[in-house]
């Protein structure tokens, strides 16, 4: 150790010294097989590679005290550190080793601040070495490092300390184990001398808790775990469960072997498939020419033809003469996707083994996953409901870690208001992980300001704490639809995409089992739901403040997706319109389907206290198993007493699992709300990437901060997209916005929610004021609504087939279809926008659609 010592430079100082537990250098004892992906597909460098041996923990005698493990020195420096997936290549990162949990930031002064860009505990993570190349891995399986050191001295000092923190950290996690045992024993007594009237004990057992284990545990917490720990018998029952899985898996791995084996194996199975257009990032973009080299993000964006020649190619490698060398394309992909044809008893036989045994494994699967979510709940609940007390008992606030000059950051002024203290939301090493980000490179960064991950459960618990919005009283609309949403597990939704390569999916025309009965129009009626937001930005006279309520209405648009996965809306045809009156919410929506080519629904809304206006056209890009959304268009909003002109983009939805039950939406990105009439105030949003999967914790993330001219930060906010924004620097800081809670059965009922409900609400005092275009009148998505799936699956084909007739009629006459109550423009930065012609509503009033000529539809 000392030799390395004499090589330390300033920035890679042992800290405090030579540390006194001497790590006991294990000798690498097998070659590396399995951890991290990334190291495998070499065989020289699995040669290379080592893992370092588990290590055993040592119990000190008298080892109930947690200070009689001495801490190893703190071990600090630059390394390089492998970039986030999918950027390639190596950066400095100043990293931290301290008490068994390596932290890393830019640089040094990063480090200062407390601006950490990832954390891990080194005790839970695998260690790979590989001593040629000075590499260290930890792989934690929710995160994972690459990590190379610059000289083979340094290697050998951070393997070396790397060691001994995780001996620390392994023996520390052992004291606290049997002090949490020491803790609900005592509190089981504490109990029952509780029972027993006996308050002196449970006294004790409070104080006797375990220190440095449950920080400052108390009594009622501590008898709440250990009752809860005795009546649950889950986890022995998720061992179980688990070990069956285990069993059932073999033995389907066996049964397809023996089914390829009989029937003889295919070109490409349904996994390879998709896994090819992954790794191609096959995207579902109209073909371009002949020419389409072009660049999308750091991938190739292959045209149909491109692409499918790529597939039928065992080598995906060049690929621009293949597309004439193909006969049939969409047949041969079909018969990749439809399911491989068993033709013998037996065969058939083991396919139906194949599938029962999947469906126990899903439903094991499904089980387990929702007792650990529960166990899981029920932990948070207790060490929330542990800070909150401490909190309140405490008589100072919460610790001001880094205190700053100026407008406050979220640390700061988070501790005010929040009831968790910092040391314990950022203790933990599997909430702060690396891989935020946007997949895709070409897209803004998706990395919010560190320390989000803590700033957002506080938020979070802020947010929980708010009493839900009370319920508009009775609008006199209907509370429910007619008919309950038709089961469309069966539709094979593979087949139809793959069959609609180089279409928008959500404009693909699929089986209306799989449509919701609203449309594209209506649902941009929908990011109206939370229009109350925009009346209170139009009331309130700071204008940062302002700020913070659209930023919350641009948020809240997105909250339905949590519940709508399951269903797309229909497709407007081209000229359809729809109307939206909301006298008890004071505004009045038009819409209308504008282009074809490509799909343009453009929508203008007017009330007393704003205008709202978009067109919503979007690109689609589809890596084998999601499909993301990329909206090109920009939403608009003004108010009309302080003359503002707020104007944002949107973000990425990602649709995970696109082509399973599994399916589940994420929004990404980041938004920018600027005020066209004035550049003294901006807000920056980010919709933060969920750092991995399975995990809820860091689902739907949001933060945002409203600046200044100078880009200082007046306001900062954050909270989930699906539960609420809460904003601690207003004058008093509250959650200003909270999703309505879902209605009743909304399950049953595609997951609308009430205000989407009355979307496609029709009354027999409206039908003879509507256009004959509006949506409410479309037989098919009317049909559907009340549930008749059948007679809405022909409708949709004989409107579909007067759409394209017209289409044909129109280019034969060389006409081009004219929008008619929106007109195209330009806006300030030269795009193509749409903006309402002003017609319709005058219109509507005089002479009256009756009397007006509409086009037929349907
Ligand atoms: C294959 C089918 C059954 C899967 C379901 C697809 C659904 C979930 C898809 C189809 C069209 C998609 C919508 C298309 C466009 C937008 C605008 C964007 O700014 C927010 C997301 C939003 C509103 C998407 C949400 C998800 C969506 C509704």
């Amino acid at each position: 150790m000392d030799s390395y010592g004499s090589s330390l430079n300033r920035s890679q100082s042992l800290a405090s010294g030579l540390e006194k537990t001497s790590p006991t250098w294990n000798k690498p004892s097998h070659s590396r097989s399995s951890s991290t992906l990334s190291s495998r597909h070499s065989r020289q460098i699995i040669k290379d590679w080592e893992v370092i041996d588990d290590l055993h923990v040592e119990m000190h005698s008298g080892g109930d005290n947690p200070q009689d493990i001495t801490t190893p020195g703190i071990c600090e420096g630059y390394l390089l550190k492998r970039r986030k997936w999918p950027l390639k290549g190596w950066h400095k990162r100043y990293f931290v080793l301290e008490a068994g949990i390596l932290r890393y930031s830019k640089n040094q002064q990063d480090v200062s601040r407390g601006r950490v860009q990832g954390s891990l505990d080194v005790s839970l993570a695998v260690m790979s070495i590989n001593k040629k190349s000075n590499r260290i891995d930890l792989d934690a399986g929710d995160i994972l490092y690459h990590m190379k050191a610059k000289s083979h001295e340094l290697f050998y000092i951070w393997v070396t300390k790397l060691q001994a923190h995780r001996l620390f950290k392994k023996n520390e996690a052992a004291h606290v184990h049997s002090g949490f045992i020491q803790t609900l024993s005592y509190s089981a007594a504490a109990g029952q001398a509780q029972r027993n009237g006996d308050l002196g004990s449970a006294g004790v057992a409070d104080s006797a808790g375990v220190s440095g284990a449950l920080p400052s545990a108390n009594a009622a917490v501590n008898s709440k775990v250990s009752a809860w720990l005795q009546q649950s018998h889950n986890p022995d029952t998720c061992v179980q469960e688990l070990n069956r899985c285990h069993l059932d898996l073999s033995e389907l791995n066996r049964l397809i072997q023996k089914l390829q084996a009989l029937e003889g194996s295919q070109a490409f199975t349904n996994g390879e498939l998709q896994r090819i257009i992954s790794i191609q990032n096959l995207s579902l973009e109209k073909p371009k020419k002949p020419k389409s080299g072009k660049m999308w993000g750091h991938s190739r964006t292959l045209s149909r033809v491109e692409a499918l020649g790529m597939l039928s190619s065992s080598h995906l490698s060049s690929s621009s003469h293949l597309g004439a060398s193909v006969p049939s394309i969409p047949d041969y992909v079909y018969s990749q996707l439809s399911p491989p044809t068993v033709t013998s008893p037996e065969g058939k036989k083991i396919q139906q083994d194949i599938c029962a045994m999947s469906l126990r494994v899903l439903a094991s699967l499904k089980s387990v996953h929702e007792t650990l979510s529960q166990e899981r709940q029920k932990l948070q609940e207790v060490w929330e409901s542990n800070n909150i007390h401490q909190s309140n008992t405490l008589a100072e606030p919460a610790v001001v870690r880094h205190s700053s000059h100026g407008p406050p950051s979220v640390a700061d002024s988070a501790a005010e208001y929040f009831d968790a203290s910092d040391d314990i939301l950022c203790g933990s090493s599997s909430e702060v992980s690396e891989e935020s980000g946007l997949s895709d490179g070409s897209t803004t960064n998706s990395e919010p300001e560190e320390g989000h991950v803590s700033a957002t459960r506080k938020y979070r618990a802020s947010i929980s704490r708010t009493p839900n919005s009370v319920v508009h009283k009775s609008t006199g609309r209907r509370t429910t639809l007619p008919a309950p949403c038709p089961d469309n597990s069966h539709v094979g939704l593979m087949a139809i995409l793959y069959n609609n390569i180089g279409k928008d999916l959500a404009r693909v025309s699929m089986p209306a089992a799989l449509n919701e009965p609203v449309n594209l129009l209506q649902r941009l009626c929908e990011e109206l739901e939370y229009s109350e937001l925009l009346d209170t930005a139009n009331n309130t006279q700071d204008p940062y403040q302002r700020m913070v309520y659209i930023a919350a209405f641009a948020i809240s648009g997105y909250s339905t997706a949590t519940f709508r996965n399951r269903y797309k809306p229909f497709n407007p045809v081209l000229g359809e319109t729809y109307e939206c009156i909301r006298e008890d919410r004071g505004f009045r929506l038009i819409s209308e389907q504008v282009c074809h080519h490509p799909p343009i629904s453009a929508c203008h809304a007017d009330s007393e206290n704003f205008s709202f206006w978009q067109d919503q056209r979007w690109k689609n890009k589809f890596w084998g198993k999601s499909l993301e959304i990329l909206p090109t268009g920009m939403v608009n909003v003004t108010l009309p007493r302080y003359g503002d002109h707020y104007e944002w983009n949107k973000v990425v939805t990602c649709i995970h699992n696109v082509l399973s039950q599994q399916r589940y939406l994420e929004h990404y990105g980041e938004v920018t709300i600027r005020n066209l009439k004035s550049n003294n105030c901006t807000c920056k949003i980010t919709f933060v990437k969920s750092r991995y999967w399975g995990s809820d914790t860091n689902k739907n993330e949001v933060q945002g901060t409203v600046l200044d001219q100078s880009g200082s930060v007046i306001h900062r906010f954050g909270g989930l997209w699906h539960e609420g924004i809460f904003c601690d620097t207003l004058p008093t800081p509250k959650c200003v916005w909270k999703p309505n809670p879902q209605p009743k059965d909304y399950l049953l009922y595609y997951g609308f929610s009430t205000f989407a409900m009355e979307l496609n609400e029709l009354t027999p005092d409206l039908k003879p004021l509507l256009p004959s275009t509006d949506s409410r009148l479309r037989p098919d998505q009317r049909m559907l609504e009340e549930g008749k799936v059948d007679e809405a699956d022909r409708k949709k084909d004989e409107i579909e087939e007067i759409q394209r007739e017209r289409r044909k009629e129109l280019t034969k006459k060389g006409e081009e279809h004219v929008p008619r109550f929106f007109k195209k423009a330009k806006d300030s930065c030269g795009r193509d926008v749409w903006l309402t012609n002003g017609t319709y509503w005058k219109l509507r009033e005089n002479p009256g659609f009756a009397k007006t000529e509409n086009i037929v539809l349907w």
